[in-house]
């Protein structure tokens, strides 16, 4: 039955600067091909190797870190993007899904593995100390900075709530448009864009129409330009997310909720004889644990039942049995349920309007995710001595920034002189931008000179504002608590 699904709308091969209709129009794998290059080999997916998913400045390396985790996102968004296909059947070419398995296997694998590259040391609470300080200090240096009575008042408040809201999605998509510029399709980038508000825009209310899609900020001011011209290239109304975001998403819930606990039994933190009934009594407060599980020959209790006789058989390796047959009998019924959940609500997928997560309904596939969550909210992230290393990456955040914020203080002719390293009178923060990476203020560079003339003052320092950011963000853990020891003189 043909509909007026057609995700064929959706999918193209077009760059940006290329021409439409012209040769970047033609071949889809040949382009998300280049793609994957693009991305794997780009800095920025490296420096997740030494990034906090849960653990900050982890030493022991079975734990994961955002680069392991990503790289498991990735092979579960491409199981799902296999299920979907295996669902659909004939049904692929009603919606226009037809011959664009492996096109859509790419984008969704690229996606996955681009997920956190935005996201900075320390995880949530790097993301949050960032936040924090600039939401103390920047009125003050923004009207040192800016403060003339006259000029556009209205864009000079989304500047300052733009900045105050750094977070890890829009830092993904400032990171591979502006500062890696790796010049991706835009179908490939379209996935990025999880959230659909811009920081500077307020959160909306609960009720309100879009309150999932918008729960945070999805890009920056910098990247407003281009995400209107994403959204027009992909036909994709303004407030809508891309059908591959979806996935992604979907991907990383599945992903990451029995892998932190993996990691939690791996530290010690919790034993697989005391988790096993913790997942089931957990499990109880939302279902059943007794209903068989669709896509499964057991209930949850079941599930998990089986995978704690594997631990009790097993001599050498004991954890690891139970963690792979949890995962094994998790993974079928949780990627067939994201994949229906897809077919379920393909007009609004499609559209990008599904307000919510794929996995997330009263079903039981979803209480099974919910459960592994809500036991690492209740004994893990709370966990002392995981608190205690997020303390030392709020601190370490807040101290960088104490340090790198003096250069928010010095006028726009001293902060040029400074970034062309011939600035005497002030060594001292002659020695910092020293310090910043040249590609950050190449393209911060590059946006003033594109700014609008009339507004240069409050541009410059809006752009300075985020170079800082990009900085300190685009740092690794073990990078920030190094450059930290060494300003404190540790
Ligand atoms: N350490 C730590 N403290 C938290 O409060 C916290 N909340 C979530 N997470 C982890 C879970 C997912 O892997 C990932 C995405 O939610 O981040 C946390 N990690
Ligand atoms: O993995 P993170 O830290 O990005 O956390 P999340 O639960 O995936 O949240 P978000 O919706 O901010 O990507
Ligand atoms: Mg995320």
């Amino acid at each position: 039955m043909p509909t007026a699904v057609n995700f064929k709308e959706r999918i193209c091969a077009l760059r940006p600067g290329d021409q439409v209709g012209g040769a970047g129009d033609v071949d889809l794998l040949y382009a998300f091909e280049s793609d994957r290059g693009r991305i794997i080999n780009s800095a920025a997916i490296r420096r997740l190797q030494q990034r906090t998913q849960v653990f900050p400045l982890e030493r022991n390396a079975a734990v994961r870190s955002r680069l392991t985790h990503s790289m498991e996102v990735q092979q579960t968004g491409r199981f799902i993007v296999r299920t979907l296909y295996a669902q659909l059947g004939e049904r692929a070419a009603d919606y226009g899904l037809d011959g664009l398995q492996g096109a859509l296997e790419s984008l969704v694998e690229m996606t996955c593995l681009m997920h956190d590259i935005g996201n900075p040391p320390f995880g949530h609470f790097g993301e949050f100390a960032i936040g924090e300080w600039f939401d103390r200090a920047l009125d003050g240096l923004f009207a040192v900075a800016v403060g003339h009575p006259q000029g556009n008042h209205e864009l000079h408040a989304r500047m300052r709530a733009d900045l105050r809201n750094f977070e890890g999605n829009a830092q993904a998509v400032r990171l591979v448009v502006s500062l890696q510029r790796l010049r991706l399709t835009y179908t490939q980038t379209a996935g990025l864009l999880k959230y659909l508000r811009p920081a500077y825009e307020p959160k909306p209310g609960k009720g309100a129409v879009g309150a999932y899609l918008n729960k945070k900020p999805g890009f920056y001011l910098s990247e407003e330009g281009f995400v209107a011209e994403l959204q027009q290239v992909l036909g994709q109304a303004p407030d809508t997310r891309h059908p591959v975001a979806y996935i992604m998403e979907a991907a990383d819930d599945i992903s990451y909720c029995l892998a932190d606990i993996e990691d939690s039994v791996e530290k010690g933190i919790l034993s697989v004889t005391e988790l096993a009934p913790l997942l089931v009594s957990t499990f109880e407060k939302l279902q059943s644990p007794d209903t068989p599980i669709p896509g499964s020959q057991h209930s949850f209790r079941g599930l998990v039942d089986q995978a704690l006789q594997r631990y009790h058989q097993e001599e050498i390796n004991k954890a690891g049995e139970f963690f792979v047959r949890l995962r094994v009998s998790m993974i079928h019924p949780l990627v067939q349920h994201a994949a229906r959940q897809f077919i379920d609500n393909i007009e609004a997928v499609h559209a990008g309007t599904l307000d919510r997560a794929l996995i997330e309904d009263d079903s039981l596939p979803h209480a099974i995710v919910q459960t592994f969550k809500d036991v690492a909210m209740a004994r893990v992230f709370c966990h002392r001595e995981v608190e205690t290393l997020q303390l030392q990456g709020h601190r370490i955040i807040q101290g960088l920034l104490d340090s790198y914020g003096a250069l928010l203080r010095v006028d726009a002719q001293t902060f040029v002189e400074l970034t062309e390293g011939n600035c005497r009178r002030e060594a001292y923060l002659q020695m910092l931008v020293r310090r910043l990476p040249g590609q950050l203020i190449k393209a911060y560079r590059q946006a003033v000179r594109e700014c609008d003339e009339a507004e240069r003052a409050a541009w410059e320092f809006y752009h300075r504002c985020r170079l800082i950011q990009d900085f300190i963000s685009g740092m690794t853990d073990q990078h920030a608590h190094d450059e930290y020891r060494t300003l404190s003189a540790l």
